[in-house]
């Protein structure tokens, strides 16, 4: 892969709960940014090293996002691994605010963050860690059945903007190596896709669960699984605040962390975890080139 980028183009590494991103300030949409690239960027070998890139560009500027520049000044492009694009990343989101606060380009407090899942409030809470309002899930009674390892189990079909399906097992090892998706079946309830969680119980509103990623493979931790993971479990636990009118919190712990989900009565689903900022450099030219060594 060769690129015609002339100017250094600079970056930025974070992550949230282990869920890590290669972060591009792009803000006049200027830098061609091709699936190869991506992939590139994201090789834990020869490039960076992410389960993903947050490319930073102003919402006027991008045409997925021009429409909702009045509401959102910024728009979280984002890219699977892969180079794939995905409607939503809860991780990403926060570490995108982060990166807006370190870069000054907010101050703390309240940010609108433009998503091609559409435009989340996200919070830069005093104690560092961030709370993003992620909109509400779509449950719908169209499930698959995932299998690894001769086990198999029913999972549940969630939509966070981008989709997910949530099997509860008993053991987290069951769930294997997770280095390649794990089968599901019919194939068709999910065209474009999806994100498989496997979840075991922990506590009292308390589960652990293990992500294997569309378009990235198993990551550390994924923030609209987890909060489609605290859906499916409470509607399994037979808790549902708009029903009760009661808030109900769930804490999740991923591989890398642990994150908390609250559903609100009006079905509006919070979502607080850390967000770091790790380093930040330029890209040297030559291999962007793809001329280096
Ligand atoms: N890790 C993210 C989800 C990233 C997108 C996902 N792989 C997809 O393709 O939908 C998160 O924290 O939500």
């Amino acid at each position: 892969m060769t690129s015609t980028q002339t100017t250094p183009l600079r970056y930025l590494k974070g992550h949230g709960t282990e869920n890590d991103f290669v972060i591009l300030p792009d803000a006049e949409n200027e830098t061609d940014l091709p699936a190869a690239l991506v992939a590139r960027l994201c090789d834990r070998r020869a490039g960076l090293g992410g389960d993903g890139v947050l490319h930073v560009v102003r919402s006027a500027a991008h045409p997925d996002a021009r429409a909702m520049a009045d509401e959102a000044e910024w728009f979280m492009d984002y890219r699977n691994a892969d180079g794939s694009t995905a409607e939503m990343c809860g991780n990403g989101v926060r570490v995108f605010a982060r990166y807006l606060e370190h870069a000054g380009h907010v101050t703390a407090g309240e940010v609108a963050v433009a998503t091609r899942g559409g435009v989340k409030r996200v919070h830069l809470d005093k104690d560092g860690s961030v709370t993003v309002s992620m909109g509400r899930a779509v449950l719908s009674e169209d499930g698959v059945t995932v299998a690894v390892d001769g086990r198999s189990w029913p999972a549940r079909n969630v939509n966070m903007g981008n989709p997910h399906a949530v099997a509860f097992v008993e053991d987290l090892a069951h769930a294997g190596t997770l280095h390649d998706e794990p089968p599901y079946e019919p194939a068709s309830v999910y065209p474009d896709g999806v994100n498989i969680e496997f979840v075991a119980d922990r506590g009292p509103r308390h589960v652990a669960m293990r992500v294997h990623e569309r378009g990235a493979a198993e990551t550390r931790s994924c923030g609209t699984g987890a909060c489609a993971v605290a859906v499916a479990t409470a509607r399994r636990d037979g808790a549902d605040p708009a029903a009760t009118g009661t808030p109900v919190t769930y804490t999740v712990d991923v591989l890398g962390g642990t994150l908390v989900i609250t559903e609100h009565p009006d079905g509006e689903i919070e979502m607080t975890g850390p967000a770091v900022i790790v380093a930040e450099g330029t890209l040297d030219p030559a291999w962007l080139a793809g001329t280096g060594a």
